[in-house]
């Protein structure tokens, strides 16, 4: 790749104008380089556009998300991967400024639809937050609330197999199994987003959105969760947005780089970290801005 100082202007935007990079000028943004399409995509978005009032925070981004694919989003920070993530369940709904234009699909079905229902939407594709969130109940509940509201068990005995089976799933059952009733807020970090991700996967969803979900966790709860990821893949669709080039790298098939709103390069992760073929991703991975 070469160095001339139009490149060089990329790697600080804001260097010599003090105004953000015009990206139409430098002939980027037009098109996302790599493979953004695919022939086995769970879900596909089409020409997104999201907006907080006038500000807009998407720009014309495609996308494929494939079956048991974990395809990581990164980018600079207020690069728009939160929001991109936000999309593919409709949780920017909850959010009262922000509009969203373009196709998002689920098994070919746009899940933008005005008759979709939001709730079943959530439990087909559920999201893990970056601060893990349990609801001031025990255990259990935690993970018996969501098959409960969404009608999945008649009896208890099945409920408790649910509630087992997903604790197993995440990684947790063995950590927790004698203190079921105990309140899921005592547990530690780790161990209360493993729960988040049993209470997620205990209503059998078929993609997990992840948003920074080892952000508030030390090295080893992370380990836990990204080997989990691993365990995930196997049997559901993961999307999750890192601040993390080595996490990305270590859990995910696919990786998606953003900038400023931008998909700029999508490719296998391996491609991206070690080869990437557009010039703003490799000043990303090389460390030269973000
Ligand atoms: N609720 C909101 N109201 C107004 N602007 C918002 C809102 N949420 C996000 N934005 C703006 O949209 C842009 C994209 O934000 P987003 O959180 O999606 O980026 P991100 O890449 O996930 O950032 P980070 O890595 O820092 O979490 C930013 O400019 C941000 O300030």
């Amino acid at each position: 790749m070469n160095s001339n100082s139009g490149y060089n202007r990329l790697f600080d935007p804001m260097a010599e104008t003090g105004q953000p990079l015009d990206f139409a000028q430098h002939g980027l943004g037009q098109r996302t380089v790599g493979n953004p399409f695919s022939e086995k995509a769970k879900m596909s978005v089409r020409n997104l556009n999201v907006y907080y009032d006038d500000k807009q925070a998407i720009h014309d981004v495609s996308l494929d998300i494939n079956r048991n694919e974990v395809m990581a989003m990164i980018g600079p920070s207020g690069c728009g991967k939160s929001t991109f993530l936000r999309c593919l369940n409709r949780m920017n709904d909850t959010i009262d400024n922000c509009k969203v234009e373009g196709e998002v699909t689920l098994d070919e079905k746009n899940i933008y639809h005005r008759k979709q229902d939001v709730v079943p939407l959530r439990a087909r594709v559920g999201i893990v937050f970056q601060k893990p969130n349990p609801f001031p109940k025990s255990i259990y509940e935690n993970v018996a609330y969501g098959p409960k509201i969404h009608g999945l068990v008649s009896r208890r005995a099945q409920l408790d197999e649910i509630v087992e089976d997903s604790l197993r799933k995440a990684s947790l059952w063995d950590e927790v199994k004698d203190r079921l009733f105990s309140p899921g807020t005592d547990l530690s970090g780790g161990q209360q987003q493993r729960l988040c991700i049993a209470r997620t996967i205990a209503v059998s969803p078929e993609v997990i959105l992840m948003d920074e979900p080892c952000s508030a966790l030390d090295p080893i709860a992370t380990a836990r969760i990204e080997e989990l990821m691993a365990e995930l893949s196997q049997n559901f669709t993961i999307a999750i947005v890192t601040h993390s080039m080595q996490q990305a790298a270590r859990v995910s098939t696919r990786t998606a780089y953003f900038h400023m709103g931008r998909l700029i390069e999508v490719n296998d992760t391996r491609r991206v970290f070690t080869n990437p073929e557009h010039e703003l991703t490799e000043a990303y991975i090389t460390g030269r801005f973000g």
